[in-house]
């Protein structure tokens, strides 16, 4: 729990168990399967209190490393990708957020400023085939959602016939805005240059994608992937327990949407990734709770290659503003969130320590409490930036190179599904993407300026 007292929302589950930290310890150390008491019992060092135990919070980190290690080696990952976020224009409401800015300011009759963006399908794809041309091999792409966008003409035509209540399924015409997105498939192709991975559409997104029809998730997903789509990140998630949506994210699809949309990606044969925001007004209990909803989810479909644990970032969002949170996640916990998603979760490979959100030096001492991949260069960030963080919008592949051999580990460009794998030697250089379409080594270069120093 960050910032406020356990019982400030009146939450029935709380990080109370039967089970001692001793034998949760133990399970853990011997690879057995954890449950959620003893998950809650190394995310809190299972002191009586508020507050972490040091001496057994270094022993979870412990066990947590070596599991790593077992479980994928020494190698450290990241890629070459972009982030192009199509537009900030949402009518949700998350109360995390501040990508978004309110969908009525970009009408046309609107008399004022908006702050936000949207782009075209053509100018998505003039943006995704100059990141190409630089190297990068991978574009990552989350939206608001934004009512004139929809699946397809087809989608369209349907959403159209509820005339007399368009607001019931969140629709109005592109001619409303000032700019028109398109539809999801045309941004998709836009975005598919020479081959380049399209990694887009979290199931919030395609809940959109599909309003106001009886399709079902493998269904749209199937469409999306004919359109381009290669994988679907698992954002959307936050905490994926019903009494904590209700206080940070009402408008948003609940738990149960969230899996089946996850679950028709898979069926349409797509992997995803799946993530947690913590860090706000949910307990341990809550983060546990969230694992074992993962957990469940990949014994049955296996088709999460990585977990991306997400520290909320606090200072610009209507949650602070609101004074319903007072800060973010302490290091303690981040490091425990890590250590604790690697040994819980011990059927996803992967685990993602976010340089966005932790920043240099922090993401780097993660890599030894569990994590193994380091995100990518992603050459623009909107999320956290908006939200208030100052981490910077890129990393080189040279950057990657000296932090992790300062670490003592090996840095190892992949692809976005982990199947390529390519290590680059420190004594060679400069360093450069070798996977994408046209991507031959030559160094990244920062479009966007030096990244912020942060540590
Ligand atoms: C901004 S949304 C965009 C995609 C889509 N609208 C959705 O909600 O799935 C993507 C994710 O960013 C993350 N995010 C948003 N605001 C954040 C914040 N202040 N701190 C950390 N993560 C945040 C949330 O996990 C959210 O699901
Ligand atoms: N794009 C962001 C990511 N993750 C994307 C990663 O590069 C990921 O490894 C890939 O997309 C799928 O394997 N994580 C963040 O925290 N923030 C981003 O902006
Ligand atoms: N871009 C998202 C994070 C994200 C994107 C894709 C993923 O697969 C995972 C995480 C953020 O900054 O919050
Ligand atoms: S998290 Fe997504 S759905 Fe929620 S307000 Fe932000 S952009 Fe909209």
């Amino acid at each position: 729990m960050t910032g406020t007292a356990h019982d400030d929302f009146g939450f029935e589950h709380v990080p109370e168990t039967d089970q001692s930290f001793e034998n949760a310890l133990a399970k853990a150390r011997a690879g057995e399967r954890l449950d959620v008491a003893d998950g809650v019992e190394l995310m809190t060092t299972g002191t009586d209190s508020d507050g972490i135990d040091p001496h057994r919070k270094e022993l979870v980190l412990e066990a947590a490393d070596r599991r790593r290690a077992a479980m994928v080696g020494d190698d450290v990952t990241f890629v070459a990708n972009l982030n192009n976020n199509v537009t900030t224009a949402c009518t949700t409401g998350c109360l995390f957020c501040n990508f978004k800015n309110t969908a009525h300011r970009f009408e046309t009759d609107f008399d004022g400023d908006h702050g936000g963006f949207t782009k075209t399908p053509a100018e998505s794809r003039d943006i995704v085939a100059d990141a190409v041309e630089m190297g990068i091999y991978e574009v990552t792409s989350v939206s608001g959602l934004h009512p004139a966008l929809v699946l397809d003409e087809e989608h369209r035509e349907i959403l159209q016939t509820y005339d007399n209540s368009p607001a019931e399924v969140n629709y109005k015409p592109p001619a409303a805005y000032d700019t028109d997105p398109g539809t999801y498939t045309e941004q998709l192709t836009a975005m598919s240059v020479d081959g380049v991975h399209v990694h887009s559409m979290t199931p919030e997104e395609a809940y959109h994608a599909k309003r106001g029809t009886d399709w079902t998730y493998e269904d749209v997903y199937h469409r999306l992937a004919d359109a381009g789509l290669d994988s679907a990140p698992g954002t959307a998630a936050e905490i994926l327990v019903p009494e904590v949506r209700d206080v940070i994210c009402p408008g948003k699809i609940g738990t149960d949407e969230w899996v089946a949309g996850m679950a028709g990606a898979m069926d349409a044969g797509l992997d995803v990734t799946a993530t947690i925001m913590y860090g706000h007004v949910e307990n341990e209990m809550h983060r546990v709770m969230h694992l074992d909803v993962v957990r469940d989810l990949q014994d049955r479909y296996g088709g999460i290659t990585e977990f991306v644990p997400l520290s909320f970032v606090y200072q610009n969002t209507p949650l602070y503003d609101r004074g319903l949170v007072t800060e973010g996640a302490s290091d303690d916990e981040d490091e425990l969130m890590i250590a604790v998603s690697r040994l819980y979760l011990d059927n996803i490979d992967h685990i993602q320590s976010s340089w966005v959100k932790f920043g240099n030096a922090k993401s780097l001492k993660l890599l030894n409490c569990g994590a193994d991949d380091l995100m990518g260069t992603i050459l623009s960030e909107e999320i956290t930036k908006r939200a208030g963080g100052g981490f910077g919008e890129f990393r080189s592949f040279d950057d990657y190179v000296d932090m992790i051999t300062a670490i003592g580990r090996r840095p190892v460009e992949r692809s976005t599904d982990y199947r390529i794998h390519r290590p680059l030697d420190p004594d060679e250089g400069p360093h450069g993407p070798t996977l994408g379409p046209r991507a031959d080594g030559t160094p990244l270069l920062d479009r966007t300026g030096p990244a912020t120093a942060d540590d």
